[in-house]
């Protein structure tokens, strides 16, 4: 019988250094004989990479909380059984940029959406699929905001204003509160070998684990 792989999703506000540790995590897997999958949210899919355009484009300036929601969970719905589950069954081991916590954190947190509509809506669109891990890139706004300036024009949740990204550092922080045995909160203001190395000693637990 194949064994499951594990899902570990990144997580963070902007500029956290998210693409930066999964290149990191990659290679440290490689190196252990893993070769992982990865993906990112919005998108990942064919229909998800569309979505993700219409999501981001900063011209979609009168798109609603609730259609930013929805669109969110098309993406992910999409990723869920198109790519995670299927990978996941066939043993292999998934990287995934931003999952589900991150619609708690943006369109719950950010945008103030109920928790119990964003959760009826996971209860639909995951399946049930829950990361084995998730590493939050913990990191004051305003510097993840310096980290990400500079990369050209800002999309359209990028231009929100420094309360809402408080908002979501917020909520995030909430929910790594509590479920404490899937989450590790990683100090993201630490050199990146530092982040890598704490990411690396939360994954241990991973090998070898019945998942
Ligand atoms: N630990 C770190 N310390 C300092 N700079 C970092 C660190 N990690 C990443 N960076 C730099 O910060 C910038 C943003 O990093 P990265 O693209 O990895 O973040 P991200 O979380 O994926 O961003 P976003 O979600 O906004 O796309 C890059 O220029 C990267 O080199
Ligand atoms: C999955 C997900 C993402 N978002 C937001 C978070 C970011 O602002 C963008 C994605 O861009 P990234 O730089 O590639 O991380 O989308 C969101 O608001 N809600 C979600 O569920």
């Amino acid at each position: 019988m194949i064994e499951r792989g594990r899902l570990i999703t990144l997580e963070g506000g902007e500029g956290a250094g998210k693409s930066t540790l999964l290149e990191g995590l990659r290679a440290h897997l490689e190196s252990h004989g893993v070769d992982p999958l990865l993906a990112r949210e919005p998108g990942g899919t064919a229909l998800g990479e569309q979505v993700r355009t219409i999501l981001l484009d900063p011209a979609q300036r009168s798109m609603c909380a609730e259609s930013e929601l929805l669109l969110m969970f098309a993406s992910r719905a999409q990723l869920v059984r198109e790519t995670l589950e299927p990978a996941l069954a066939a043993g292999r081991w998934v990287l995934c940029d931003r999952y589900v916590d991150a619609s708690y954190a943006y369109q719950g947190g950010g945008r103030g959406q109920p928790v119990e509509r964003i959760a009826a809506l996971e209860r639909w669109a995951c399946a049930g699929l829950k990361p084995d891990l998730t590493l939050l890139l913990d990191l004051p706004v305003a510097d993840g905001r310096a980290r990400a300036a500079g990369r050209g024009e800002a999309d359209r949740i990028e231009v929100e204003a420094d309360g809402f990204f408080e908002r979501v550092r917020t909520a995030y922080r909430a929910r790594a509160v509590d479920e404490p045995h899937r989450f590790r909160v990683i100090d993201a203001g630490q050199p990146p070998e530092a982040v890598l190395r704490a990411a690396i000693a939360a994954t241990a637990h991973l090998f070898g684990a019945t998942a």
